[in-house]
């Protein structure tokens, strides 16, 4: 038996031809065995959807984008959208089109509501902004839905890009994509929005002109200068008409900027009813951080600290000369007035 095992005959299969042509067989039929249990593994590969990764640009974040480990990150750099990871995903579960944007504004405190948003189970949302649909929609919309982490039934894609709801080409190319999505808009007043946009630009240009300066075509008539991109974005009620061209105002939820910061969880609660989610982010989840001013999120099993947002949130804004911000106020009020009107909401800021 011992040279007929050497040749590839085994005790258990007598009827193995032995010699060469016996070897030759029972290599035959382990190379088949080897490349079904191959084959297997790559079907069983491909049903989880992993192996639709590797097409071109799939993972590749765009411009502005930068990729980290997974996971929800709070460092930013948002000046050119770019913060937090790709999601690491599981390998089940399918890629969608997001059926919730949080669509503005910038500064309005978009990136704490989505942070927070990110704690329910049933909520996966791009960690970066992805600006597909103001910078890079050229690249079409399976390059975007790509993009999007994998969600499993019952789950929601979101995303969150503030420049969306101040361009204008934005609510037709949403619109086109899905006519039942739910919009999200954080606003804030625009006057402090205003600042804080400055402030951030100012962090990363050097000898940037002061804020009255870019602020006003003229300080001693009082005339501001609407092309500031700083000031235009407050003009909330003129972006929300062209919005309200595609989208019937129940597809909007209007979060007041304010209020995620001083009443997170109230917040959050009519954000989780917006989206149909179950109530699961509840006072519970929120530590109010007196150094920073702001709230942080509760680690779930209450070790380690709350987690706060990055540097880059919750600036301290430069002191700007009280006439100069009646003036912008003044400015303000009749938009202010238009938006409370057509939302139905009075935000507070007048
Ligand atoms: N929890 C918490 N922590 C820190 N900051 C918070 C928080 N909640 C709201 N905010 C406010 O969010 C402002 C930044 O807004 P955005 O995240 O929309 O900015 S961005 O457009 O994405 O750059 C940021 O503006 P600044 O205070 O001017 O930095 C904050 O006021």
């Amino acid at each position: 038996w011992r040279p007929a095992l050497l040749m590839g005959c085994g005790v258990l299969k007598p009827r193995i031809v032995c010699g060469p042509l016996g070897a030759r067989r029972v290599q035959q039929k382990v190379s088949l065995l080897l490349t079904m249990i191959f084959l297997f593994t790559y079907l069983f590969y491909c049903l989880s959807g992993s192996c639709c990764d590797s097409q071109p640009g799939v993972r590749s974040a765009p411009a502005g984008l930068s990729v980290a480990p997974g996971g929800p990150s709070y460092s930013v750099s948002l000046a050119t959208g770019g913060e937090d990871s790709l999601p690491s995903g599981s390998a089940f579960g399918r890629k969608t089109f997001p059926q919730a944007i949080i669509v503005g504004v910038k500064k309005g405190g978009t990136r704490a509501l989505l942070e927070y948003l990110r704690v329910h189970p049933d909520v996966r949302a791009l960690g970066a902004e992805p600006h597909f649909f103001d910078r890079f929609y050229d690249r079409g919309l399976e390059w975007y839905r790509n993009l999007m982490p994998r969600t499993l039934e019952g789950q929601i894609t979101m995303e969150k890009t503030p420049s969306y709801f101040v361009t204008t080409e934005v609510p037709e190319r949403i619109y086109n994509m899905s006519k039942d999505i739910k919009l999200i808009v954080v606003v804030r007043d625009p006057v402090t929005r205003a600042i804080s946009d400055y402030t951030q630009t100012r962090s990363k240009t050097d000898s940037l002109a002061s804020f009255q300066a870019l602020a006003f075509k003229n300080i001693s008539t009082g005339t501001i200068n609407t092309s500031w991109s700083a000031v235009r974005i407050g003009i909330y009620a003129k972006h929300l008409e062209n919005w309200l061209q595609y989208f019937p105002l129940s597809k909007f939820l209007f979060v007041s900027g304010e209020r995620l910061v001083s009443d997170p969880s109230r917040v959050m609660e009519r954000v989780q009813d917006f989206l149909g989610l179950k109530r699961v982010i509840t006072d519970k989840h929120f530590h109010f951080n007196e150094t920073k001013g702001f709230p942080c999120l509760k680690k779930p099993d209450r070790s380690g600290a709350p987690r706060c947002l990055g540097k880059s949130k919750g600036r301290p804004h430069p002191n700007i000369d009280r006439d100069l911000l009646r003036h912008l106020k003044d400015f303000y009020r009749p938009y202010n007035m238009k938006f409370y009107q057509m939302t139905g909401q009075n935000f507070g800021w007048d």
